[in-house]
């Protein structure tokens, strides 16, 4: 129990009902966690099995239970669940899968995939319309809405158009024996709501839970944990309504209100000594949110000394921007002798990353990038994933017809309209379908037997998965449909090299995954829609890089030294949501809670960035400061003392040395 204050090991200790951590970033909330799950096991004889701590990123799963383990040292942790809202609800669904009319093994779509499929099911190419929808039909599906009670609700036309819509898509899925994310909640929710048995077993199952960044669960996340804890109430929640910055996925910091009025023995415990910043970040920090209503009063102190000030730099453009960041980044790490793991360079937008890395990558400076478009998402990770979903689950179509045409085996859009409207009014999968007599009516009899010798050789793939290791049956499939030269027929060389590079990756992933958890191709395969890239370069000993992120994929991090860039009107806080919508009050403040978490992540320096123009389409157009800058106040820290680094001489000799045989080598 030691590196507890007083206030965290009554956070830790209290294990006779429901506890609330409410408290700002940096108090060390996140270890409040890990140490009350080595207190269950150590001190009150909890199973590790029976424990399961839920976070919100995968990266943040994985950071947790690598600390849980180290506490608990060799072996305890076995059977310790910690994972993401929507891996627990994975595993639920997977096992109850009977009861929620899934076969074992559905599909899971990511939002590339449905995407695709609300585009064909609205009949539009129009993105903005598709993005809205996705997003209305998402919020519906939190607020436990389904698409009758939509389309009943419905105020206006287009309300209407899209609960129409929300059905299809919801039958659609039904067909395709898949589920997409949001169902990972969703479901198991609905079961445990209706069906006791169930409701009972994971209840004993799971006696004790803990939730990390609470202040950002929906309705839905919300009502999972409820059922889950049941009337034992036994759980720990931590979270800070600062930093509640997915309302725009409909999480409602309501729900922190409703837990103080569903239960009312709930335990609050606050935290107020903040171990992470210097005294200057903090308080810079602190009267930035200040400009937001306060939902509960919370001071936040450090023992930290001042530290140096807050910089804020005015850049002439983005290029400009990138350039000196990449020069300020490596002066500053000469000159304190750092590592390039201890920066990061945070960020509103993805968009803001492409400039940066190039100028990252001219000065040679390692970087890695989160937050950005997943490995996973990548068209020829999805080809091959393709493949890999129709041998888990034969009804999902659109694998079914991304694998049938990647490569192209002479079957066109004709032949594939008549096999679909054969499948249609049998209502059967196309796959099943390329079965049936029926269908040989439909179509001609060469494109028949091109359709059966595809489908032949993917159930003939599915038998053997099962039981071969999984990366040397996924290089026999590649090298079977000769997905290379395909790569090489469809992109020039470097591009066709660059992706074959990621498949490559991918099947060594895959392998050594496979492995590691003794876990067979298909097992792995639905696996794969909940992982991103960070956590594959999480796997690879983490090379000392910079780290870039978007500041929502930064939540729960802590950098000792932070680059916020394109701190402008427009950028943070953002205008637009994508949809066109503007600035309201409500977003405004969600916006002042995202700059919040991004000043909370720096550990000893922060600095802050602006630039006067930006191109914007092929026009260069004015910025102005955020508003957020001024909020910091930053001239109230004139007063504080400033702490040089020392270095010593040793240190100095030290650096020297370090650049000249960079300069040499470069
Ligand atoms: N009692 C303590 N003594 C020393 N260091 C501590 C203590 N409590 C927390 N820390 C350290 O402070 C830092 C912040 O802790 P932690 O990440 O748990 O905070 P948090 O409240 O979860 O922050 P956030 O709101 O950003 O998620 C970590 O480096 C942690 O190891
Ligand atoms: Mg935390």
């Amino acid at each position: 129990m030691s590196g507890l204050n007083a206030a965290q090991k009554e956070a830790v200790h209290y294990v006779d009902g429901p506890s609330l951590v409410l408290a700002g970033a940096g108090s060390g909330k996140t270890r409040v966690i890990t140490q009350k799950i080595a207190h269950l096991i150590h001190e009150k004889g909890v199973q590790a099995r029976n424990i399961a701590a839920v976070t919100f990123t995968n990266k943040a799963a994985r950071e947790m239970e690598e600390r849980a383990n180290k506490l608990l040292g060799d072996g305890q942790g076995k059977g310790l669940l910690v994972c993401t809202f929507h891996s627990l609800g994975m595993r639920l669904l997977r096992e109850e899968h009977k009861a929620a009319g899934l076969k074992q093994r559905f599909s899971i779509l990511d939002s590339t995939d449905t995407f695709g499929l609300v585009q064909q099911l609205y009949g539009t190419t129009d993105k903005q319309l598709i993005r809205k929808a996705q997003s209305v039909m998402s919020l519906w599906k939190n607020g436990l809405l389904d698409p009758e009670q939509a389309l009943a609700q419905a105020q206006s036309e287009e309300d209407a158009q899209i609960a129409r819509l929300y059905r299809s898509y919801e039958a659609t899925l039904k067909a395709y024996q898949a589920v997409d994310f949001d169902d990972l909640i969703l479901k198991p929710a609905q079961l445990l709501k209706m069906n006791a048995d169930i409701r009972d077993k994971w209840q004993n199952r799971l006696r004790y839970l803990l939730v990390d960044e609470v202040q950002d669960t929906n309705a839905c996340q919300y009502d999972l944990l409820k059922l889950l804890a049941g009337p034992r109430a036994m759980f720990t929640a931590v979270g800070d309504d600062d930093q509640a910055i997915y309302a725009w996925r409909g999480a409602t910091l309501e729900n922190l209100r409703q837990l103080t009025e569903d239960y009312p023995q709930l335990k609050v415990i606050k935290l107020e000594q903040n171990y992470r910043s210097t005294l200057r970040i903090l308080q810079a920090a602190n009267r930035l949110i200040e400009n937001n209503p306060k939902l509960f009063t919370k001071t936040l102190w450090s023992e930290h000394g001042a530290g140096e000030p807050i910089k804020v730099v005015s850049m002439n453009d983005e290029e400009h921007e990138a350039e000196q960041l990449a020069m300020m980044l490596s002066g500053h790490r000469f000159e304190r002798r750092t590592k390039y793991g201890d920066y990061a360079i945070l960020y509103r937008s993805n968009f803001q990353a492409r400039v940066l890395e190039q100028a990252l990558r001219k000065h040679r400076i390692p970087y890695v990038l989160s937050g950005g478009q997943s490995f996973f998402e990548r068209a020829e990770i999805k080809d091959v994933m393709a493949y890999l979903r129709l041998l888990v689950n034969a009804d999902d179509d659109p694998a079914f017809i991304r694998a049938l045409t990647t490569p192209k085996r002479g079957i066109g859009q004709k032949t594939l309209e008549a096999l679909g409207e054969y499948a249609g009014e049998r209502g059967i999968s196309l796959f099943e379908a390329v079965f049936e007599t029926g269908a040989e009516s439909r179509l001609n009899s060469g494109m028949m037997d091109a359709l059966r010798t595809f489908c032949t050789f993917i159930n003939n793939l599915e038998d053997r998965a099962q039981r071969e290791p999984a990366g040397a049956l996924l290089t026999e499939l590649l090298k079977t449909i000769s997905y290379e030269e395909w790569l090489y027929d469809q992109n020039d060389e470097r591009g066709a090299q660059a992706r074959w590079q990621n498949v490559l990756d991918f099947v060594k992933w895959m392998g050594e995954k496979g492995e590691e958890d003794g876990q067979n191709l298909l097992d792995l395969t639905q696996k794969v829609a909940l992982i991103t890239m960070l956590d594959r370069q999480n796997e690879d000993s983490a090379p000392d890089a910079v780290q870039l992120s978007t500041l929502h994929a930064a939540k729960g991090l802590e950098f000792p030294h932070v680059y916020l860039i394109g701190c402008e009107e427009s950028i943070l806080p953002s205008f637009s949501d994508g949809e066109g919508r503007e600035l309201t009050d409500e977003r405004l403040e969600e916006e002042r809670r995202l700059m919040y978490v991004g000043v909370t992540r720096a550990q000893r320096s922060l600095t802050i960035t602006h630039c006067k123009k930006r191109r914007k389409a092929r026009d260069m157009v004015t910025c102005f400061p955020s508003r957020f800058i001024k909020e910091l106040k930053l001239e109230a820290d004139d007063h504080m003392p400033d702490e040089t680094p020392n270095l010593s001489p040793k240190d100095r000799l030290g650096a020297l040395k370090d650049l000249l045989t960079k300069s040499k080598s470069g």
